[in-house]
């Protein structure tokens, strides 16, 4: 077949969900040519913006009727981005019918790199290339960090005792450990680890560092149960059982099957051994199987719009798949460019509130497992529509049951935190602006690339807990008082699994001591189960997975 018919079939398939990109370009016998296929494919999606415009301002699709949509943008591709252009016959009526637009598609490329705010090549802000750290989790199932720093040194790279200051990532050939997660190392952007003996074995998991939150956060006992909900592909699961040092139960929940078998090649490399894989929906597990009514501690990182993740190459689908469906709808109702804009833009409002439906279903779903008094809430999204006003949607329907987990134990020492002007007020409950801080210190952000992002892919995260008897629910959602139904070692966990300098500090060490003996004078835990709860210290530590803000690559 045609190398472009071939790549516009593989498109129309992405475009549909049946496979990923790497599945259906290197590993496709069909293809002869892969590497080329596959630089092809993924150049294409990430000029999809750009090129999308030059499609419908230039309206050659209505003026060359056998042109397909797929098959334009490849060739668009080539004829505007690749100096050497379209690489078929001169006699392919394709080719033809595109070279006979060549002047009026090259003037609306440049008027459409103007309108998207496109940077350099058609590639607009959040796909041009950002050169973001290669954050590595040590898997500590298998080795401490200062044995791969050891390791790594021994092979002649050079070990930073700090971060760079102002934040920017590692030099070449340089690696230093994360401020904010101890099992974490920072190595150059680009630093290809996919053959280290250290990676092929198990113990070196390329996951971003905002990926590595949710569970540092959640942080469950090392005998406790925990329902990772929508778990694949296993990155935040692998984490959660290093962190339980394999002890107690996951139960790792994904609705999609050929994304659980990622979650199980993936934990079973990573040698985790505490992993139930269940391919099913969160939404309808019976909370009252002798497993699921032991749960006290829940990860949720559903679907979401992905919009926080740069150059994924996942997210590129998402975004492609999305826009094939919203221009066969268009192309079947309307005609004029600011129609188009503005059904795009509607469009993209119903899917933000819908998947902000679904997320507040999930977590109100894991609030009703009769044991459960932890949840921990994420998205790798930049939207408030998928993240403050989830929270503050939550807090409307479950507080005073449910109340947000304070900053002391959500990554304190993390600087970026939540919106306050995207919490929306809970009558007599968050009015002020100052309640409305409050609520936003206590959740975490991420902000997407660098120099003024966090160096990272955008992320949210929100704690909830179950409000207990010895809780004294105040007026506040985020009242901060002791913890309910947890132990104070689930405190001295979080410290050991987030490097926490104020916490590691003697003043910390006093507020422990404090807290021991108040603790001692005060009833036990109020809910949740009332089980021995050993330190994740006592557990190996936390964390591994595969690269991306939730993905394998
Ligand atoms: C953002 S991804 C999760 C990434 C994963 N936590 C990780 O770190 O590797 C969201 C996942 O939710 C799954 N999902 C969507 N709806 C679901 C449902 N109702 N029940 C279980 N899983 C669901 C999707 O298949 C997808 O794998």
């Amino acid at each position: 077949m045609n190398f472009y018919k071939q790549a516009a079939d593989i498109l129309d398939r992405l475009g549909k969900k049946e496979g990923s990109i790497k599945g259906l370009t290197l590993g496709n016998a069909e293809v002869t040519d892969k590497k080329r296929m596959y630089a092809v494919i993924c150049e294409t999606l990430k000029h999809n913006t750009t090129l999308s415009l030059v499609l419908q301002e230039s309206k050659i699709l209505t003026l060359e009727k056998k042109l397909t949509r797929s098959l334009a943008l490849l060739l668009l591709h080539d004829l505007l981005l690749q100096s050497r252009g379209i690489q078929a016959s001169d006699a392919w009526p394709m080719k033809q019918a595109v070279m006979r637009h060549k002047a009026r598609l090259k003037a609306e490329f440049v008027k459409a790199k103007i309108k998207v705010g496109a940077k350099k090549d058609g590639l607009i802000e959040g796909e041009e290339e950002v050169l973001l750290p290669r954050y590595v989790r040590v898997n500590l199932l298998m080795m401490t960090p200062q044995q791969v720093i050891d390791a790594f040194v021994s092979d002649n790279w050079t070990f930073l005792p700090a971060p760079p200051s102002p934040p920017a990532p590692p030099a070449p050939n340089t690696f230093h450990r994360d401020e904010h997660l101890d099992f974490m190392l920072v190595f150059p952007p680009k630093s290809d680890l996919h053959l280290h003996p250290l990676y092929v074995s198990g113990v070196l998991i390329l996951q971003d560092k905002a990926s590595c939150f949710p569970a540092a956060i959640l942080a469950p006992p090392k005998d406790a149960y925990v329902i990772d909900g929508c778990a694949a592909p296993g990155n935040k699961t692998s984490q959660l059982a290093m962190g339980m040092g394999n002890g107690g139960k996951i139960i790792a929940c994904d609705l999609d099957l050929r994304r659980l078998n990622i979650l199980k090649r993936l934990t079973t490399k990573a040698g985790c051994t505490n992993i139930t894989a269940l391919n099913t929906s969160f939404l309808t597990l019976d909370t009252t199987t002798p497993d699921n009514s032991k749960v006290s501690h829940i990860l949720l990182d559903p679907s979401c719009s992905g919009s926080g993740i740069i150059n994924r190459l996942d997210h590129l689908v998402d975004a492609y798949a999305e826009e094939q469906e919203q221009a066969s709808i268009l192309e079947t109702t309307t005609t004029g460019g600011e129609a188009e804009r503005a059904a795009a833009e509607e469009k993209k409002k119903e899917r933000l509130k819908s998947l902000g439906e679904f997320q507040v279903e999930c977590v109100s779903k894991a609030m009703t497992f009769p044991k459960v008094r932890k949840i921990s809430y994420s998205t790798c999204s930049i939207y408030a529509e998928e993240n403050e006003h989830v929270v503050t949607t939550l807090l409307r329907k479950h507080w005073p049951q449910w109340k947000l987990t304070p900053r002391a134990k959500v990554l304190p020492t993390w600087h970026r935190r939540g919106y306050p002007a995207d919490v929306g007020d809970i009558p007599g409950l968050v009015e002020t602006d100052e309640d409305r801080a409050k609520v936003a210190d206590c959740v975490v952000r991420a902000v997407p690339g660098g120099p003024d992002g966090d160096l990272m892919n955008g992320f949210f995260v929100a704690c909830f807990e179950r409000v207990g008897k010895n809780d004294v629910p105040g007026l506040s959602p985020v009242w901060k008082g002791p913890s309910i139904g947890e132990k104070r070692t689930h405190d001295e966990a979080m410290d050991e699994s987030v490097t926490d300098a104020a916490a590691a500090g003697s003043a910390s060490k006093k507020k422990k001591n404090k807290k021991k003996k108040k603790k001692k004078k005060t009833a036990g835990p109020a809910s949740g189960d009332g089980s021995a709860v050993t330190t994740m210290a006592d557990a190996v530590d936390r964390h591994d997975g595969d690269d991306g803000g939730s993905d394998t690559e």
